[in-house]
């Protein structure tokens, strides 16, 4: 097909919640210009039933739409199905797959990440990333009677709790489970959870609405293999039947503390004459050889064995750099993302960022660090978008306060997770003190305290503390004088702080 060469203005690459929201920012900016969204899959997402729950704390919904939804509501964006094979930043301009080139004066890259497999290529190592991929797990799933799962993040936390009918062997690195999220107290009680659960029925609670709304399955067929789509988001596993041949609920080992060491197929691991482990459904009852066959085998560096349908690594992502990266001379993150700076600029000119293609390389607020998250990708998408309106005008604008304050607010085992600034007391030394409380069943409130202040908290259950934490972070008052008292259930803190 011969190169058809449009003259875009603002081009934005990716149709995930960082491109998507850019696309809408800079329609609104100019409305009198065109914008170009170029995305490789089928679909685009867009944030609905947007909620500010505090000053930086926000919820929303996620929907998958049909690209012509989002150019009905913005006539002045228009949308390519196609994916960016190549850049050439010093030509402005960028080829499609679809033979057609597109020059911008100013371009937004948020074609995101793609999941970091423990081994590539392994067809019995699956990752999830997008609903092509969740819907495969799924398929594999329903005829599976025992996986095991490697990662001790965000993924494996939902996976584990959500899979039923199905024996689940967890190999985490750590010595607690959730190492991303929590510490081992709050692990802790998070296991109880999950270990209490495991022959009870589990009430269903959903938070998001997950629709392909009009989205046709022959349209979703069109991307190709290699094409990746948009990370799934909240409550992703909400429209999946997580359910194994079997007919209990959870059963799930723990192996800490271990890696995989090797993965062999039936026939590989014929020859080894190694031995695998039975499932180990009680603590007490010793593991015995397992006599029966599995597609495939994995080895742990703790030196046990164990056969399962197969595994997924569900152990974090690679920022999607790679489309752009030939020719041009991007400086990029120890992360492999394109780094930008505070107005989100890559080191390329006219080239900006946001997503998780991208590593934040500006001096944070003490309190805020990156996190690939989707809310990061909308504050990004959106901040990078007002960016390149005021460069446009010849301007740069103030830093975002969404980045003042790191705030997550997510669901765990059926409970409401709140993460607020170093909530891990991460980057602060040994210089940090902790205070906890904790109701086993109901809650779990840790507050990470450094010279009086209060630097970071997780707050597990329906705790109702995260506007007063969020703004006794965001002032940094000295809360010395308070001690233990600000912890105490029963004194209103709020009270306190009005
Ligand atoms: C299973 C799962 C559950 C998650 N749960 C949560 C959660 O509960 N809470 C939370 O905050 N975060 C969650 N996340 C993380 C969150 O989904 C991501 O951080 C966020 O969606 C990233 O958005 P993005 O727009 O940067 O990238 P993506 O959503 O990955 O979008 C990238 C876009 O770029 C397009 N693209 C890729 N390559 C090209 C190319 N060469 N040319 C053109 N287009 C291209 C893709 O098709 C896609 O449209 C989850 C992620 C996963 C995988
Ligand atoms: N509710 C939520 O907020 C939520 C839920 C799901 C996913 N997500 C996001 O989606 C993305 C993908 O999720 P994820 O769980 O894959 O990533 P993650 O970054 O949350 O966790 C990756 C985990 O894999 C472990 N790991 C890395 N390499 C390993 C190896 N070789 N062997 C064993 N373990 C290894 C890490 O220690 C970590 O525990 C992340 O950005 C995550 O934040 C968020």
């Amino acid at each position: 097909m011969a190169a058809v060469r449009s003259e875009g203005t603002f081009v934005v690459v990716g149709g995930g919640i960082a491109g998507v929201t850019c696309a809408e920012q800079l329609a609104v900016n100019f409305p009198a210009e065109d914008i170009l969204l170029v995305t490789a899959s089928p679909v685009i997402k867009a944030v609905t039933n947007f909620k500010q729950v505090s000053k930086v704390l926000e919820e929303f919904d996620v929907e998958e739409q049909p690209s012509t939804v989002l150019e009905n509501r913005f006539p002045n964006i228009k949308v390519i199905e196609s994916g960016v094979k190549q850049l050439k930043s010093e030509e402005h301009c960028i080829f499609t797959e679809d033979g057609h080139q597109h020059v911008y004066k100013k371009l937004c890259l948020c074609a995101g990440a793609k999941p970091k497999l423990i081994c590539e290529g392994n067809p019995y190592v699956l990752g999830i990333r997008d609903t092509d991929s969740a819907q495969e797990f799924q398929r594999q799933l329903t005829k599976a009677k025992r996986i095991m799962i490697v990662g001790n993040g965000g993924i494996a936390l939902e996976l584990v709790y959500e899979i039923e009918g199905c024996e689940v062997i967890w190999a985490i690195k750590d010595k607690a489970i959730g190492n991303t999220f929590f510490d081992a107290g709050a692990a802790e009680f998070l296991t109880s959870k999950l270990m209490s659960e495991k022959s009870e029925a589990k009430i269903a609670h959903r938070r998001t609405i997950y629709t392909i709304e009009g989205a046709k399955d022959e349209n979703r067929s069109k991307a190709k293999a290699d094409n990746v789509g948009s990370a799934l988001g909240p409550d992703w596993h909400g429209g999946l039947n997580l359910k194994g041949p079997e007919e209990f609920s959870h059963s799930i080992h723990i192996e800490t503390r271990c890696e995989v060491k090797n993965i062999y197929l039936q026939e590989e691991f014929k020859i080894t004459k190694k031995k695998p482990l039975t499932f180990p459904k009680h603590q007490d009852k010793p593991v015995t050889v397992d006599k029966e066959t599995w597609p495939v085998y994995v080895e742990l560096s703790n030196g046990k064995i164990y056969g399962c349908d197969f595994i997924v690594s569900a152990t974090g992502v690679t920022p999607n750099v790679h489309p752009f990266l030939h020719g041009n001379n991007f400086d990029l993150g120890e992360d492999g993302g394109l780094k930008v700076d505070e107005q989100m600029r890559t080191s390329l000119p006219d080239i900006y960022a946001a997503g998780d293609i991208c590593t934040a390389c500006w001096q944070p607020s003490p309190v805020w660090q990156q996190m690939r998250l989707w809310t990061q990708a909308r504050q990004m998408g959106w901040y990078a978008a007002k960016c390149m309106a005021a460069a446009t005008s010849g301007h740069s604008i103030d830093m975002d306060f969404s980045f003042e304050l790191f705030a997550h607010v997510t669901k765990f085992f059926n409970y409401k997770v709140v993460l607020l600034g170093k909530y891990n007391a991460q980057g602060l030394g040994s210089d940090h003190e902790l205070m906890l409380r904790c109701t086993r069943g109901q809650e779990y409130v840790k507050v990470v305290m450094q010279n009086g202040r209060m630097m970071g908290a997780v707050l597990i259950g329906e705790t109702d503390l995260e506007e007063t934490f969020e703004n006794l972070i965001l002032n940094q008052m000295d809360l010395s004088s308070y001690g233990e008292n600000l912890l105490d259930p029963n004194i209103d803190i709020e009270d306190y702080f009005d």
